[in-house]
């Protein structure tokens, strides 16, 4: 039967794209729509009395999107390799594409860097008198548009900034995964493309800490000056302040880094104070809670079960506020002398999304070298890795029910 007349659809969940396409050879159900599968997708068209015509495709499959923001050297990498081993599997550049790529693709996920938006290149940047964080240099129509193209499950050809050349080199070719990451300045700076994350992340380091992390990675590793790396984190500060932290109100969850408390007057930046802030009343987000849910709570657990030397280990859990908003916050100071020892707080703490109980020890134990391990930094990344696996499965599961329904 071809498709002539008049149809309009009520999409069956976030996941649906619309589009005014009409298709011939289809039959309708009882419910006048016409139902059309493929191994991915379902499209409906359904009857209306008015003269639209529309057709939805669903998938069971599309992407979920999470969005990843920090300044430079805060972690992202890091945070990134923990999140894509809570799936399994190792992430790699694209296959055979540009060596300089900023992309890294594992089974489930495809990690990409915003710098790619930059539409200024080094030079471009220079002449203008304008720095990467500011909005003038990146290309955020671009980043919506292929940001959406991806969540509707379309490749697309996404530019590539080379840090090398400081150039824009030629696209690269990024297909939709089961999770995409977009991590870099500004995720959450372009209403449209913060919309399109279904879940977000704010690193949100202190100005001591961030300065403690650079001297050690771009001074021991870089070879660059104290006085080098003093003043490229000054010449950041007014746009960082301007348009990267006020991210930090829109975030989902918040990894908020602190010089330690424990150590009276500490600017050493070693031992750290780390704050989880969860927002209440996210879909298919459950905070994580100490002990007991909504309860304020302080705990030391050093002692028997828990090797502490000086400074030792506090935990703090309770409701908050954060921009006005209702959160709860788990806050971790200090610093682990064993990471086995782990599991004796990992059992004092509810809603960490594991699949078998010890999963978040073994998980910091498998990556006991990476930088934050032996302290909150790695241990709150850990249960976000968790937590994001366990909102893929939730949002997979949710849309499969509705494919099901749609079928009935
Ligand atoms: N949790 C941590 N504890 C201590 N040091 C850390 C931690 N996370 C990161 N660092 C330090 O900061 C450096 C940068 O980390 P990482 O590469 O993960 O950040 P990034 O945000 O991806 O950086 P960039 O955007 O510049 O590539 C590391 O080499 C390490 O020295
Ligand atoms: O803030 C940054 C994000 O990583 C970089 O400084 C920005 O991307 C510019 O890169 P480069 O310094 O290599 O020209």
């Amino acid at each position: 039967m071809a498709v002539s007349t008049v149809y309009t659809i009520q999409p069956l969940n976030s996941s649906c794209s619309i589009s005014t396409q009409t298709k011939s050879h289809l039959g309708f159900n009882q419910k006048h729509q016409i139902l059309f599968y493929t191994k991915r997708n379902i499209t409906t068209i359904s009857r209306s009395s008015n003269n639209v015509s529309v057709i939805t495709t669903c998938s069971a499959e599309k992407p979920v999107v999470i969005g990843l923001a920090a300044d430079s050297g805060c972690g992202k990498s890091t945070f990134m390799r923990r999140l894509t081993s809570v799936f399994g599997g190792a992430a790699e550049p694209p296959k055979g594409g540009n060596p300089d790529s900023n992309t890294l693709i594992s089974d489930t996920t495809t990690v990409i860097c915003l710098d790619d938006y930059h539409s200024l290149d080094r030079n471009g940047r220079k002449e203008k008198g304008v720095t990467a964080l500011d909005p003038r240099a990146n290309d955020f129509d671009l980043m919506y548009e292929q940001v959406k193209a991806i969540k509707d499950g379309i490749p697309i050809e996404k530019p590539i900034y080379n840090h090398v050349t400081g150039l824009l080199d030629p696209p690269e070719l990024i297909k939709p995964p089961k999770i995409f990451v977009i991590e870099g300045l500004h995720p959450m700076y372009d209403q449209r493309v913060r919309d399109l994350l279904d879940f977000s992340i704010y690193l949100d380091i202190s100005n001591e800490v961030k300065f403690a992390w650079k001297i050690q990675r771009d001074m021991a590793e870089r070879g660059h000056s104290l006085e080098s790396i003093k003043a490229s984190i000054e010449a950041r500060k007014p746009d960082f302040d301007a348009y990267i932290d006020p991210q930090k109100q829109y975030a989902d969850a918040v990894i908020e880094v602190l010089p330690t408390q424990l150590i009276p007057d500490d600017n050493e930046g070693k031992v750290l104070r780390v704050r989880l802030i969860q927002k209440e009343g996210v879909k298919f987000f459950n905070p994580v809670y100490l002990f007991d849910e909504g309860s304020t709570i302080s705990w030391i657990p050093c002692g028997r079960k828990l090797t502490c030397s000086y400074p030792g280990i506090k935990f703090s859990y309770g409701p908050d506020t954060y921009y006005g908003q209702e959160v709860s916050v788990l806050e971790m100071d200090g610093q682990f002398d064993r990471l086995d020892e782990l599991i004796y707080v990992e059992s004092h703490l509810s809603n960490l999304s594991t699949k078998f109980y010890g999963e978040v020890t073994q998980q910091m134990l498998k990556h006991s070298d990476f930088p934050g391990s032996n302290n909150g930094t790695g241990l709150f990344q850990t249960i976000i890795g968790l937590k994001i696996r366990d909102l893929y499965e939730q949002i997979v599961a949710t849309r499969a029910e509705s494919l099901q329904t749609a079928k009935a």
